[in-house]
């Protein structure tokens, strides 16, 4: 496909088929993310790719910030629920993709700089998933920053878990958002 139309053609697909794409494919996903441009040469991103039964790790950190989130006198049956409901959560695709960032440790290195790059490589992924004809979609929200997720997934105080990549083949097709006009978003200043 022609870049701008794999550009223009990406979308977030949250609903995605159970069937399991290939390895190869995900592998191409993951090359393309490794080529993100970033500065000083810091590489902060790095993946951890779940499948099958390896989601319950996701599902098993979902499951117990919901707990946590419960009221104290919760039961035990809603504490049950609770957890379920997170290892329901990480089962939406037959691949989710952990995005990680370590930022560089040298004094000159910008934190959102870091997070840019990271994006990047996220963009990089998720326009290979569109040319692939996977469907693909970037969850966050907050369990993404919580500590149990950091430990889980083994990133350090100052790394972040930027998000999950969750990958499929497409089961809906999604209208595109509005998107603001250029005229709103860019000012030439020319002589
Ligand atoms: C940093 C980031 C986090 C996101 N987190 C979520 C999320 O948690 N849940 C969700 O449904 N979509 C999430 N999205 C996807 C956006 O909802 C989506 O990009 C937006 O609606 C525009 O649609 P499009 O991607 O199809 O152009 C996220 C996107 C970004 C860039």
């Amino acid at each position: 496909m022609e870049l701008m139309d794999v550009i223009k053609q990406r979308r977030s697909i949250g609903k995605v088929t159970e069937e399991v794409p290939k390895r190869e494919l995900i592998e191409k996903l993951l090359e393309s993310a490794r080529w993100a441009p970033n500065h000083y040469r810091t590489e902060p991103f790095s993946f951890v790719v779940l499948s099958g039964k390896g989601r319950d790790k996701l599902g098993d950190v979902y499951g117990r910030i919901n707990v946590e989130e419960l009221e104290s006198t919760a039961t035990d049956e809603e504490k049950k629920e609770a957890y379920e409901k997170g290892l329901k959560k990480a089962r939406r695709a037959p691949y989710i993709i952990i995005v990680r960032l370590e930022p560089g440790t040298a004094s000159k290195v910008v934190f959102a700089e870091e997070i840019a790059a990271t994006a990047c490589a996220v963009q990089n992924l998720l326009l290979t998933a569109t040319d692939l004809g996977l469907g693909a979609i970037w969850r966050s929200g907050q369990p993404s920053y919580h500590q149990f997720m950091k430990e889980a997934f083994q990133v350090s105080e100052e790394g972040l878990v930027l998000g999950f990549v969750y990958v499929g083949y497409p089961a809906q097709e999604p209208k595109t958002p509005p998107k603001k006009e250029l005229i709103d978003m860019v000012e030439w200043i020319e002589d």
